[in-house]
């Protein structure tokens, strides 16, 4: 299988910024949001289940998921988070496999925001983690997504603490300076996960 490179980070710690640079050099992607999108699209049996557990009320008029209400619902209840990921990472996970099999590359970026939470860094050949100051991390996402300081604190306390990450990163960007500055640091790990693929398909 191609070398996995994983990127993983808090909410808002920059992880879509950095995976469009990877992607910009060429590095194919897999993203666990994206997958995340897929599998509760109209017609899905996870959206039939979500439906069943939280009512109609879940769905916008067309039938398809209405993710600010979800949102709210699971980062202010840990029980329904839990049921939520019990349904959803299972099904996440088989697709992230389907795609990792289809590509053909010195290497693969995979974007897997809980890949800490989920203990999962034992499917990557390397963990790159992208750090942000806290105030810096709050102030990004509440201007980003509009919402409350309240929600915002929410979100982050339900994820592993930078703390935790670290422990499990073979590379760490700190994202607390200019778009610039994180493009050369993209460029230079680039070249390092070259190197490392070549040795490793060797
Ligand atoms: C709750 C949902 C509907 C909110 O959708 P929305 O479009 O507002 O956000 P999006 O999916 O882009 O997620 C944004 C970020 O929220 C954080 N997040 C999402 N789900 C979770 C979770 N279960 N636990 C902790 N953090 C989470 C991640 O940092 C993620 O990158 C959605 O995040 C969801 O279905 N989550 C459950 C699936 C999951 O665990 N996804 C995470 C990637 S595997
Ligand atoms: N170095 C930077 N300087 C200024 N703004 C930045 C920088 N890096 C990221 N941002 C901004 O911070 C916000 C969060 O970044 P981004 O959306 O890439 O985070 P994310 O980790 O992908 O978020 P999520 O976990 O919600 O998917 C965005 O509005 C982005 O434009």
């Amino acid at each position: 299988m191609t070398y996995i490179v994983a990127l993983t980070g808090g909410i808002a710690s920059g992880k879509s910024t950095v995976e469009k640079l990877f992607a910009r050099l060429g590095v194919p992607i897999v993203d666990a949001d994206i997958i995340a999108r897929q599998v509760v699209e109209k017609g899905t049996v996870a959206l039939q289940k979500i439906t069943e557990h939280f009512g109609d009320g879940i769905l916008h008029t067309d039938g398809s998921l209405n993710r600010a209400k979800l949102r709210t619902i699971i980062f202010s209840h840990e029980a329904e988070r839990l049921w939520l990921n019990q349904l959803l990472h299972p099904i996440i996970q088989q697709e992230t496999l389907r795609q990792f099999e289809q590509i053909k590359a010195p290497y693969l970026l995979w974007v897997n925001p809980l890949l800490i939470e989920n203990n999962l860094q034992f499917c990557a050949n390397r963990v790159l983690l992208i750090d942000v100051k806290p105030e810096i991390q709050i102030s990004r996402l509440k201007n980003r997504d509009n919402i409350t300081e309240d929600l915002a604190k929410n979100m982050i306390s339900s994820q592993a603490s930078n703390t935790v990450r670290r422990l499990h990163a073979d590379d760490i960007i700190e994202n607390n300076y200019s778009t610039e500055e994180l493009t050369a640091l993209v460029n230079t790990l680039h070249a390092k996960y070259l190197e490392l693929s070549t040795n490793y398909n060797d």
